[in-house]
Order: structure tokens, then sequence, then C-alpha cells
């Protein structure tokens, strides 16, 4: 089976986290955390840093591995590495390919029609999270 690996980011900012909406392809309309996939000699932190400047527009910087997971689809098998990171200071989010962007507070987290392999990220956050939704435990 085809694999492919993808690097995704958990932005947070003032206790709220974006989810962005996939504007085309397969899983046109599905929510999930903006990213994409990685470039042959690229580590996880400069495929994220590069993918959210071309996606959003905005300089982050990846704090910590939230999670890896692994997800079979139909067409491919997919390695998703979660990078919890801040979005440097003074700087908006522009949407140069989503169709839409939220930013959920913890509680809202399931507000949203993510994607398959998204549920467990979710859930990953859920767990990890404090109360203020501004730090992982
Ligand atoms: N970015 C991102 N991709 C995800 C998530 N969850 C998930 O299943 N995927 C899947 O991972 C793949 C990521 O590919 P992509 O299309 O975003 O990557 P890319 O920007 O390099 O794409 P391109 O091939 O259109 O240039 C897609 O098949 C997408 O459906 C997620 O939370 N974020």
């Amino acid at each position: 089976m085809k694999r492919i690996e993808v690097c995704a980011a958990i932005l947070h900012h003032e206790g709220r986290i974006l989810a962005t909406q996939r504007g085309y392809g397969d899983f046109k309309d599905g929510w999930e955390f903006p990213g994409g996939k990685m470039e042959p000699g690229e580590t996880p932190e400069e495929c994220i840093v590069r993918e959210i400047k071309e996606e959003l527009n905005v300089d982050i910087v990846p704090e910590a591995l939230l999670t890896t997971v692994e997800c079979d689809y139909p067409a491919f098998h997919l390695t998703m590495h979660c990078f919890w990171s801040a979005i440097a200071a003074n700087e908006q989010v522009e949407l140069l390919e989503h169709e839409a962007a939220k930013w959920l507070l913890p509680s809202e987290l399931d507000a949203v029609q993510w994607l398959p392999a998204d549920l467990e990220v979710v859930d990953c956050l859920k767990k990890r999270l404090n109360p203020q939704g501004t730090a992982l435990e």
C-alpha cells in the first residue's frame, strides 16, 4: 500500500486551538490540523514550519511532538506527526488554501467533523491539555 508521511500543527493561541477546513481533494470540507506531506531531506520540524507558512502565512514554533498517528485509509497508509505549536507574537492566520478555520476552546473540540485520522489526535489532546487549554500537561 502507498504510504505518506505528513506533519500537522496543533496551533494554540490564548487557550484555543486552530481547526481548518479542507478546500479541495478527497476529504474536501473535512476538518483537520493544518500541515502537509514531508519533502525529501526535511526534518519533521522543518516540514511543519514550511507547510504552515505556505498555508496560513504565519511563522510558528513547534514546541513538542504531541503524538504520531498511523491510519489506514482505503488508498494509502498515513503516518502523521502532530506538533503542539505556538504562533509568533502578533501574527494572524491567512487562509491561503483552506476554505474556513475556527479557533476552538478545548470544550469545543467535538464541534467540527474531523478527518478520520484526527479523531485519535483529538482524544490525545483532550487527555493532555491543561484546564485553561494553554499547555500540555
Ligand atoms: N494536513 C493534514 N492532513 C491530514 C490530516 N488528517 C489526515 O487524514 N490528513 C491527510 O494527510 C494527507 C495530507 O496531505 P496534504 O494534501 O495536506 O499535503 P500537501 O499539502 O503536501 O499536499 P499536496 O499533495 O496537495 O501538495 C491528506 O491525504 C489528508 O487527508 C490533518 O489533520 N492535517
